[in-house]
């Protein structure tokens, strides 16, 4: 549905004369996705993102490389291209005064299909996305949740084969996300349709991607399932309280013993009795089996515990580890 090769995009810099620098926006990806794929284009802020969506639905021209969406060039072909998708942006696109049925409608007709049929699948899109009743209600008068479903009737009206949605769910409460979510997937259950999202949401692209693409600096740093990735991250995380920080470097130098990664002590952590604790942790691969040979070990050498914590990796950890920067950090 999606093919690019070596697709990238140059901004002249804003400064002047020999300061005017390139900015290399995307540097060129390659980029496959296939029939019905749900596929999360995650990276951080200024990583790249926008810039190749708006090259992929033709609204910026490539300055090198090339892709074909739903079969369609996006440098020669432009037409046909917005004519196979849906695309629904960061900042959706209904007037706030116009009536949400009325919008779709006229969505729908922008994109050359008959009134008759823009009302029928207006209809049954609000339907599935959960709006009936709301036909004649100003988008003003909607919930965060109700517009954002409205944006997606706008971007489907048309019944695009491939959609492209930028951060569909930010700023929705977690129920309204949780319950876009169902929507989206819906669309390739029920629709057989190809999705291609941008979010800022870890927990996000987990539960509804089948695969996930990781841009930064404008490349593309990784492609795979999301446990694939989690199973790249070296090992689970062990955290360890101890309850007295004396005998930290103690516990460090057992967990040590196991771990695949350096052992991390942070003072200070409050400790439940008179004495201040210590944190110490470290990623250990298959920490379900070590784990009881640590504590027998910490219980040989007298040192207790306050807690003892094993977390599987985390998409953030994945992503922490490709970039450098966790996505969380960001305040996204
Ligand atoms: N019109 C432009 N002129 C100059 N530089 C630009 C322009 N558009 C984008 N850039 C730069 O290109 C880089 C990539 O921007 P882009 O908007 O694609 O990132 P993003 O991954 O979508 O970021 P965010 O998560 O913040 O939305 C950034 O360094 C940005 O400043």
């Amino acid at each position: 549905m999606i093919h690019a090769r070596g697709l990238a995009r140059t901004f002249e810099g804003r400064g002047r004369g020999k300061a005017k620098e390139e900015v290399k926006a995307v540097a060129g990806v390659d980029i496959d996705v296939a029939e019905g794929e749900i596929v999360g284009f995650l990276g951080p802020n200024g990583a790249g993102k926008t810039t190749t969506l708006r090259m992929l639905t033709t609204l910026l021209k490539p300055t090198a490389g090339s892709a074909t969406v739903a079969g369609f060039d996006v440098a020669t072909q432009s037409q046909q291209v917005r004519r196979s998708i849906g695309y629904v942006s960061q900042s959706g696109s209904t007037s706030p005064e116009a009536r949400a049925g009325e919008e779709v409608m006229d969505h729908g007709m922008l994109y050359g299909i008959s009134q008759k049929q823009a009302e029928s699948r207006g209809r049954e899109l609000f339907e599935q996305l959960d709006l009936e009743g709301l036909w004649e209600r100003k988008p003003q008068a909607m919930s965060g949740g109700q517009r954002r479903r409205l944006d997606i009737a706008m971007g489907l009206v048309h019944d695009p084969t491939l959609v492209f949605l930028d951060e569909p769910t930010t700023g929705l409460d977690p129920q309204a996300r949780a319950n876009l979510w169902t929507h989206i997937s819906d669309l390739r259950t029920r629709r057989g349709a190809t999705i291609f999202l941008t979010t800022h949401y870890l927990d996000e692209a987990d539960a509804l991607c089948d695969r996930i693409l990781v841009i930064d600096h404008g490349s593309i740093v990784a492609s795979d399932t999301p446990d694939a990735l989690k199973r790249q991250v070296a090992g689970d995380l062990v955290s360890l309280v101890v309850a007295d920080a004396s005998k930290a470097a103690a516990a460090a130098e057992l967990l040590g013993r196991i771990a695949d990664t350096e052992v991390e002590v942070t003072a200070a952590q409050a400790g439940t009795g008179a004495q201040a604790g210590a944190g110490v942790s470290a990623r250990v691969r298959g920490a379900g089996h070590e784990v009881a040979g640590l504590i027998r070990g910490l219980d040989a050498a007298g040192i207790d515990l306050d807690s003892i914590e094993v977390r599987r990796p985390t998409l953030d950890d994945v992503f922490l580890d490709l970039t450098g920067r966790s996505l969380r950090e960001q305040g996204a």
